[in-house]
């Protein structure tokens, strides 16, 4: 199979308001349909690079990207992106579950009725298929009118997964999804993450290195706003090339 870059950073830095810079100089290679993990020490600036892959950090305007960060062919960070469908076709999963306040069904036709879809039959099926595709249709499939509220967290978690997913979207960023979870939880969120690679590009920002190892094909180490080192996971874990990937996977610092 050839491989396929899905996205790919380059020379990109972010300044939060006040000029802090956060990410320095990071370059790299998303290849599709691979899971990406991002690690490194608390602060290092893995949620920031996250959400510079669906624009999160326009939210506030002070905020400043320089670089690119080109996705299927067009440099996300430019003034003409629509970031409306950029977010739909990036979608984002949060470390806290973030169910709406309304029932499961509505919350995962949301975003397809804001994409149009209105025909109750259409909605019907597109809302099984992602929760099919979240793994969680067995278990509401006959409450699909309750709160999402009335879910548990694992399940809320895979709830917010099937929302994103069911506008179909190219790319899934994930900011420590299991933290909040039990192992129970995180090991089903973990086989699934797994499984969506046959449809989506992840990449996730994880704590847990055991996790990165488990789920991830790349691995990026970060540290102080750098992207010390990017390779393949096995790599990463085995023989890093640099010393400070080396001293952090080993627990030497952290
Ligand atoms: N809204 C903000 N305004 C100013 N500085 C920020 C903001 N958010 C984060 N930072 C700073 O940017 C740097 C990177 O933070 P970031 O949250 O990306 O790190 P992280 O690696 O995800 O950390 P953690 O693992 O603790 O979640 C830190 O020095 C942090 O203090």
């Amino acid at each position: 199979m050839t491989e396929h870059i899905e996205i790919e950073v380059r020379n990109l830095n972010f300044y939060y308001t006040g000029n802090i810079h956060a990410l320095k100089q990071i370059n790299l290679s998303a290849y599709r349909h691979n899971v990406i993990a991002l690690i490194g020490p608390s602060g290092c600036g893995k949620t920031t690079l996250l959400r510079c892959f669906n624009r999160m950090h326009d939210l506030y305007p002070k905020n400043r990207y320089e670089g690119e960060i080109i996705f299927q062919g067009a440099n996300i960070l430019s003034n003409n992106i629509d970031i409306i469908d950029l977010r739909s076709r990036i979608g984002m999963v949060f470390q806290k579950p973030t169910p709406f306040p309304m029932t499961i069904f509505d919350n995962i036709a949301y975003g397809l009725r804001l994409k149009g879809v209105k025909n109750r039959s259409e909605l019907s099926e597109r809302v099984e298929r992602a929760l099919k595709n979240a793994a969680l249709w067995g278990e509401v499939k006959d409450k699909l009118n309750v709160s999402a509220y009335e879910l548990s967290g694992g399940q809320q978690q895979r709830l917010v997964i099937a929302r994103a997913l069911a506008v179909e979207p190219e790319v899934l960023l994930f900011d420590e999804p299991t933290s909040a979870l039990d192992p129970i939880s995180t090991g089903k969120i973990e086989e699934l993450i797994v499984q969506l690679k046959s449809k989506v590009t992840i990449i996730i920002v994880t704590h847990n290195m055991q996790q990165a190892a488990r789920i991830s094909d790349w691995t990026g180490f970060m540290m102080l706003g750098e992207l010390i080192e990017f390779d393949k996971t096995d790599k990463i874990f085995t023989a890093p090339s640099e010393k400070l990937t080396e001293d952090y996977i080993t627990g030497r610092f952290g």
